[in-house]
């Protein structure tokens, strides 16, 4: 049976029975020392696209920019439903944003996505909102971390407080702060839950991993999403009974994402429709918000100061462009983008060199098909593995290397970036998390002189094999510049 599907498949590694291609992954990962590296070694061997056996399940791995393209938005109709299983779809079920599909998913996308622009997503009020979060955060640490002439912050929680708080506004209007027992208690059930995370949590059936069998293990790693999910539906019957009682009143459309829920819930009401959206469906689409939104951009600002810290002369040429450019009695704005070439590279090789998804979520294939002239089967899961093609040594010369000036240097290097993936189900965050990456960057360059606590860290991940790419934990000083 193993044998006759491979023939629908593109080549990979011999598969076994039940571990498939395990035993090869856990060789080469112990030789190599990252699922990256592994990754690449089997398409050394086997090409750009190929096939690698979680077990019992074959899945296909895409490592070329081309291939990508060619695939997910030339073919888009056959390369744009998700496959979820595992901890993706545990309290999701089919739904929310990023498990669902269909015309469920179709929907939900659409509302988040015209909702986050009415709240600024691509205007000015965002850009507001988190330079008031920037504002406030710096502001904040200055009274309670100041030390030695400068701001001294663990920079992970930095982040973590300042990207949590800006999703957090646009989404119920609420601001963590330093002493947020909830914010604690989720950011520490995450990090344990990360630690313990494995190849079984993607791919697995969530039905298996949510049994009792399996409670030992998935304890750890389910306790953020109840946690998450519970304070969600807190916040929900907290804003609905303030509606009902009168100390909230939603004007226009109202003030944030749970408003314009609720309204919609009302509008399909009265209209008779049949609809999706309910009190459930709002706390899943938040909580996938919420997820997908604090996480992935607080690790990427984390990565980006830990390769400032490494290279001080790209600071000293970025900032000097910041100031040539505001004479340093303003902040940068988005409208500063096409006056900023350097911080523009800065904040692309940032990104690729956090790669922050060591492995990215994967396709279901709708039917069956040709990738790059080898044979794929309908029913099978597919990935671009960005994290493959932002190392790619033939596109991005010496990949290890923080290298601002690439970009600067190869105009056609950027199209080839793709951190937030490709296609019909691409990053629904892109422009905010892109807006707040350029904003918080250049201001803190502009505003602070940066140097590290003890030496520099190391730009290396601290889990080569999880599903994030963790950035090195370090502490960090603001010294603020007068100019
Ligand atoms: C640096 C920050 C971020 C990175 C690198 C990132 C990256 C990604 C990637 C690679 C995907 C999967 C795309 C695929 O299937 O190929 C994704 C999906 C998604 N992201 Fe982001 N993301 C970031 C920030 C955000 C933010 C701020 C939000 C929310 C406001 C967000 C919401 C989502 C959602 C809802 C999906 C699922 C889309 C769908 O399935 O239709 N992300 N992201």
């Amino acid at each position: 049976y193993q044998w006759k599907k491979c023939q629908k498949l593109p080549k990979g590694p011999t598969p076994l029975p039940i571990i498939g291609n395990f035993h090869q992954f856990v060789y080469h990962g112990i030789k190599l020392g990252s699922a990256v590296a592994v990754y690449h070694h089997f398409e050394k061997l086997y090409g750009k696209v190929f096939t690698l056996w979680m077990g019992p399940l074959p899945t296909v791995y895409i490592s070329d920019y081309d291939v990508a393209h060619e695939s997910h938005i030339k073919r888009a109709n056959i390369f744009s439903k998700r496959f979820a299983t595992g901890t993706m779809n545990y309290i999701r079920n089919g739904r929310g944003i990023i498990a669902s599909n269909g015309e469920f998913w179709q929907e939900h996308r659409r509302f988040a996505l015209t909702t986050l622009r009415n709240f600024g997503l691509g205007r000015n009020i965002m850009e507001e909102k988190i330079m008031e979060e920037y504002r406030y955060r710096v502001a904040d640490y200055k009274k309670t971390h100041f030390k030695n002439g400068a701001i001294q912050v663990h920079a992970g929680t930095f982040f973590d407080l300042l990207v949590g708080s800006i999703i957090n506004q646009l989404l119920i209007s609420e601001r963590f702060e330093q002493d947020d027992k909830e914010f604690d208690m989720i950011k520490t059930a995450l990090a344990e839950g990360l630690e313990n995370f494995g190849i079984p949590d993607i791919f697995l059936q969530t039905a298996v991993l949510d049994s009792p069998l399996m409670a030992w293990r998935q304890k750890k790693i389910f306790k953020p999403f109840d946690f998450v999910y519970d304070v969600t539906k807190r916040n929900i019957a907290k804003r609905v009974k303030e509606v009902e009682n009168g100390e909230h009143v939603i004007e226009d459309g109202g003030n944030d994402f749970m408003d314009a829920y609720l309204v919609k819930i009302q509008k399909d009401q009265k209209d008779g429709v049949k609809t999706t959206f309910n009190y459930e469906t709002m706390a899943i689409d938040i909580f996938d918000l919420w997820q997908a939104g604090q996480e992935t951009t607080s690790t990427t600002l984390t990565w980006s100061f830990s390769c400032f810290l490494n290279h001080p002369e790209v600071v000293r040429k970025l900032r000097t462009e910041l100031i040539n450019l505001t004479g340093g009695n303003r902040h940068i704005g988005l409208n500063d983008r096409p006056d900023t070439p350097y911080l523009n590279a800065v904040c692309n090789e940032v990104q690729r060199v956090a790669s922050i998804l060591n492995i990215n979520l994967f396709r279901l294939i709708e039917e069956d098909t040709v990738i790059d002239g080898q044979p794929l089967s309908a029913g099978t899961a597919v990935t671009t593995q960005l994290s493959m093609l932002h190392t790619d040594n033939n596109v991005f010369k010496n990949p290890m290397e923080f290298n601002p000036e690439r970009f600067i240097t190869n105009n056609n290097l950027e199209k080839t970036l793709i951190p937030f993936g490709i296609g019909k189900r691409s990053c629904l965050g892109e422009s905010l998390a892109r807006a707040e990456l350029y904003l918080i960057i250049a201001n803190l360059i502009l505003d602070f002189d940066i140097e590290p606590v003890g030496s520099p860290p190391p730009i290396k991940t601290l889990n080569p094999f999880g599903l994030l790419r963790r950035p090195p934990i370090y502490s960090i000083r603001f010294k603020p510049i007068q100019h």
